[in-house]
């Protein structure tokens, strides 16, 4: 059970207070709010204030010698880390395509040859329930391992109702059963499957006829997403299915301009869709447009990393004015790795982030990416006590540091789940 912890004697404390409303842009990216020495009080699993030690101490009204003292012990104290783009739940790996891929082969290649997305998917329909839940909630323990608190996970490895459900109602239980909230998004639209390849169209009616109600009926989903990509679904098809997930409710995002400029960015931006992700080959017209619509650019620099693909542009976006949240993009095909960490440092090394704009965009612009801003992603008054402490003294060492796992103590809901680099819950309430 969440009581009154106490954390004290946080180097720098990053609150990000006072963004809850919309996500941060251009300059205010690099507002961090910071608080040196400063204390956090969490009070039955909610964050009630966060200050300076004294000014918190004086307030301070609960059981003093009841309360938990974390002592950051000089530590960095930030908002629990926020991913907003996985495929959390699959069956298996694709290691022998990544030797391929060394040996010249292209990610679509591999695709378009029935693996990519299509060797997941085979497993995934094979796989027991029981099964992708240990796989999942396996990396779930790997994530807040590496200072996660919450995280989106998509379906997508199905491309027929049965498979995308399993996939969903797998999330859900996960999300009952481990400490991280998990955020589900419906995915259909992944890959056309082999059966309607001469006939696109009639698989996208599929998915607005059929399976896009059944997400939205059964509340299995909050996000619809498509990968509108060159050879995968086109423009004009992902208007189509985000359209209809938007009439039913299911907010839109879209994988957009990841491997060639398809103008993903300029549909994102005139759906209104809340994210556009990838972005790699974003044209400057789509990066004005998302600016003027205010959507978000979800940046995966691991995928590009693992693609041996040029990196998304994000200082342009920046500087564009487009709000922008970094994810892991965990998936078996194009970012094996749950590492948010060492994502923040690829943003800083090879995309020019700051270090500052780093931080932004794994908290509370990545909160505003799941449509989570009033809930979570600082550090303030009501929000859910999820936070993330770093053994580095301040923000900018965790991404001098690089390649480190700097992570050292995880409090969600208002529990310590992770102390001292190790996993100490019992049960997703604590
Ligand atoms: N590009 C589309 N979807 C995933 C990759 C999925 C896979 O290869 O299994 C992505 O975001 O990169
Ligand atoms: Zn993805």
């Amino acid at each position: 059970m969440a009581g009154t912890i106490l954390i004290r004697n946080a180097s720098q404390l990053v609150t990000l207070k006072g963004s809850s409303d919309a996500p941060l842009t251009g300059e205010a990216m690099s507002r961090l709010e910071v608080i040196e020495n400063g204390t956090v009080w969490i009070e039955d699993g909610l964050i009630k204030l966060a200050d300076s030690d004294e000014a918190v101490m004086a307030q301070f009204t609960g059981n003093y010698e009841a309360a938990e003292i974390i002592d950051a012990n000089g530590r960095l104290v930030v908002p629990g880390l926020i991913d907003p783009h996985t495929h959390l739940v699959h069956a298996g790996s694709r290691e022998e395509e990544f030797n391929m891929r060394l040996s010249g082969a292209s990610y679509m290649d591999i695709m378009n040859a029935g693996g990519g997305i299509h060797a997941t998917a085979s497993k995934t329909k094979k796989a027991a329930p029981e099964d992708l839940f240990q796989a999942a909630y396996n990396t779930l323990n790997e994530f807040l391992l590496h200072g996660v608190t919450t995280l989106e996970a998509k379906s997508g490895y199905g491309m027929e109702w049965e498979t995308e459900k399993k996939q969903l109602q797998v999330a859900k239980e996960l999300n009952e059963r481990h400490p991280i909230d998990i955020i589900r998004t419906f995915m259909g639209a992944h890959a056309v499957p082999k059966e309607y390849k001469e006939r696109p169209d009639t698989f996208v009616d599929h998915i607005i006829e059929y399976m896009l109600p059944r997400a939205a009926e059964e509340g299995l989903a909050e996000f619809n997403d498509v990968f509108c990509e060159q050879g995968v679904f086109t423009p004009e098809q992902s208007r189509r299915i985000l359209e209809a997930g938007k009439k039913l409710g299911l907010k839109a995002k879209i994988h957009a301009d990841e491997i060639e400029p398809y103008k993903g960015a300029e549909l994102a931006a005139e759906l209104g869709a809340i994210s556009a992700e990838h972005l790699l080959k974003a044209s400057e017209e789509g990066i004005k447009k998302m600016a003027e619509a205010g959507v978000i650019g979800v940046l995966l620099p691991g995928t590009a990393f693992f693609l041996m693909a040029e990196f998304a542009d994000a200082r342009k976006m920046i500087d564009s004015g487009v709000p922008i949240a970094l994810s892991t993009d965990f998936n078996p095909g194009s970012s094996p790795t749950v590492s948010l960490p060492f994502i923040m440092n690829l943003a800083c090394l090879k995309m020019g982030m700051t270090p500052a704009e780093v931080i932004t965009a794994v908290t509370i612009n990545a909160a505003h990416a799941i449509n989570r801003g009033r809930e979570i992603g600082s550090i303030e008054q009501g929000k859910k006590g999820d936070i993330t402490i770093f053994n580095v003294p301040n923000y900018m060492k965790l991404q001098y540091s690089y390649g480190v796992n700097h992570t050292h103590t995880v409090i969600k809901n208002g529990c310590v789940v992770v102390r001292d680099k190790n996993l100490v819950f019992q049960s997703a309430g604590c």
